[in-house]
């Protein structure tokens, strides 16, 4: 049964590595006039901070304090997003390889999982807000009112990945990301909590043919039928 919800409906964006979500998350946003919530980001501050504190990735106690005094918001800055952690804005530095390397690590363990899992039910509890990640139609929202499980072929995701590294200079050979892309969906299928899965009642959407326009068509269309206002044609 779906909590009432003032602002509007709670859709999930589900999926892995490279899938586009965060980019669809972004656009369908400024469509619905919802709120994105980007829960990579905030499993990505918890890495940044556990690493500047000297938290070893398997200190269950450690991470468990950290995360006890550690708030995360996100604040519009244009037709942008920044990630604060503390305060402070973080946006840049929780996006390096390294940071997503140890994010991996780290959103594989449980202190982590369930204290972020408090703030990101807080963060939606009102609905009018679209959460990307791995688990949200799975187990942040289970009755969320729209899912989407959006997905690619590795080679694919690898292929968008490489490019997006190239224009950031960085060296990264195509092979290799693809090999960080398919290590990275391995880490987050296999782990113990809450692991990378499609939720049931979820709409499968291959995006490895599709352009972002002809995928945000889709997940626009799905969710105006389920608020009752049709196709945009
Ligand atoms: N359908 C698509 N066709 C071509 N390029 C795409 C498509 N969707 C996303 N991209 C591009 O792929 C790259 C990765 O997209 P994005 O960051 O949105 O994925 P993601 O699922 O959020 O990844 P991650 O979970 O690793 O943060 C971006 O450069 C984006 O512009
Ligand atoms: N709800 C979520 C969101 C993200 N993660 C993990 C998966 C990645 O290894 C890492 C960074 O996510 P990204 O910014 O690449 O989307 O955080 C998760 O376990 N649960």
């Amino acid at each position: 049964m779906s909590a009432v919800r003032t602002n509007g409906v709670i859709v999930a964006i589900d999926g892995p590595s490279g899938a586009g979500k965060s980019s669809l998350t972004k656009l369908l946003a400024q469509r619905l006039g919802y709120i994105h919530i980007d829960t990579g980001a905030m499993f990505r501050a918890v890495a940044l901070m556990s690493k500047r504190a000297g938290i070893a990735s398997d200190d269950d106690a450690g991470l468990a304090e950290l995360c006890r005094g550690l708030e995360v918001n996100f604040v519009r800055d244009g037709d942008s997003c920044r990630v604060l952690a503390n305060g402070e804005d973080v946006s840049r530095e929780i996006r390096t390889e390294e940071i997503g390397l140890l994010t991996s690590a780290i959103s594989a363990r449980k202190p982590v999982r369930e204290a972020l899992l408090t703030m990101q039910r807080a963060m939606g509890a009102k609905g009018g807000v679209i959460l990307e990640g791995r688990d949200i139609g799975t187990v942040v929202f289970p009755d969320a009112e729209v899912k989407f499980f959006l997905s690619a072929s590795a080679e694919e995701r690898g292929r968008r990945r490489y490019l997006e590294l190239a224009a950031r200079g960085d060296q990264a050979t195509l092979e290799e990301t693809i090999a960080k892309v398919i290590q990275r969906d391995q880490q987050d299928e296999g782990r113990e909590h809450a692991p990378l899965r499609q939720a049931e009642d979820a709409l499968a959407i291959d995006s490895t043919t599709l352009s972002i326009d002809e995928v945000l068509a889709v997940m626009e269309n799905t969710v105006r039928k389920r608020l009752g206002q049709g196709d945009k044609g």
